[in-house]
């Protein structure tokens, strides 16, 4: 059975940020992520989660500028000072809101983002999160949507998690992602198990609802989890069609309802 979490960048928007935490909790959702909680105060984040009884099980280090175009720093060339900045601001709120999980994001190779350099920074930002108790996360991105993110392929993220030397750097599984770049969506969940400390859900195409009316077969892939004994969170990170409660039906099996 999955441990469904919520992501709150993209579900409740009905909602102000704020009350998304609630509105998530309200239909019986026990955990979220969301993407950045920076233009937040990291304790009035605390506050809502507290509030709600929920867990934070994962946001990402700022990514630098998005409206300039930036889609992560990690992997671009100059940029070292403000990554480590960033490391730093995100362990802080992963302290407070008590979150074991960061996702680094790389950044884009018209700004000359590299591999290598995104190696050398990961070797530097790991044991510090190691220290802090916090897993470091990457995640392959789509082409379609991520257009030159050098992050684009599983083996990448392979390659950056052994040349990063560090053993707490993790793979992000995001079903959505992986669809939309490579298929084999359960023989790579298998192969890599091991380093998969987080799951993201989307349907394809569109990345709405993860239901039966799109390509990726979810009962196939929830059945895989279980048999293979995963024990992390599972989170819907998809934009919904409509009001977020009328689109819950794929969560009900597992006690979620709109409420
Ligand atoms: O899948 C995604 O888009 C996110 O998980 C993310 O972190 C990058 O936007
Ligand atoms: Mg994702």
């Amino acid at each position: 059975m999955p441990r469904l979490a919520a992501n709150l960048s993209m579900l409740f928007n009905e909602h102000d940020f704020l009350d998304r935490f609630a509105a998530a909790r309200k239909c019986g959702f026990e955990a979220v992520e969301f993407l950045f909680p920076y233009a937040f105060p990291k304790k009035e984040i605390a506050a809502r989660l507290a509030g709600s009884g929920l867990q934070q099980v994962l946001f990402n280090v700022a990514q630098g500028d998005w409206d300039k175009g930036d889609r992560g720093i990690g992997a671009v060339p100059g940029r070292e000072a403000e990554f480590r900045e960033a490391i730093e601001i995100a362990l802080d709120y992963a302290d407070t809101l008590d979150c074991p999980r960061l996702h680094v994001m790389a950044g884009l190779s018209k700004d000359g983002a590299n591999v290598e350099t995104f190696a050398a920074n990961l070797a530097w930002a790991a044991p510090l999160a190691k220290q802090a108790g916090v897993q470091l996360m990457l995640e392959p991105l789509n082409a379609v949507d991520f257009p030159g993110y050098v992050n684009a392929s599983v083996e990448t993220a392979l390659w950056l998690i052994a040349k990063s030397g560090s053993d707490n750097v993790f793979l992000q599984y995001d079903a959505y992602h992986l669809q939309m770049s490579q298929g084999r969506l359960l023989q790579t969940f298998r192969d890599h198990q091991p380093i998969i400390r987080h799951v993201q859900i989307a349907g394809v195409p569109g990345r709405n609802e993860p239901d039966s009316s799109q390509e990726i077969n979810f009962p196939a892939l929830f059945a895989l989890l279980d048999e293979l004994g995963y024990s992390g969170w599972v989170s819907g990170e998809y934009r919904p069609r409509g009001k977020t409660t009328d689109g819950l039906g794929w969560a009900a099996p597992w006690g979620i309802k709109a409420a």
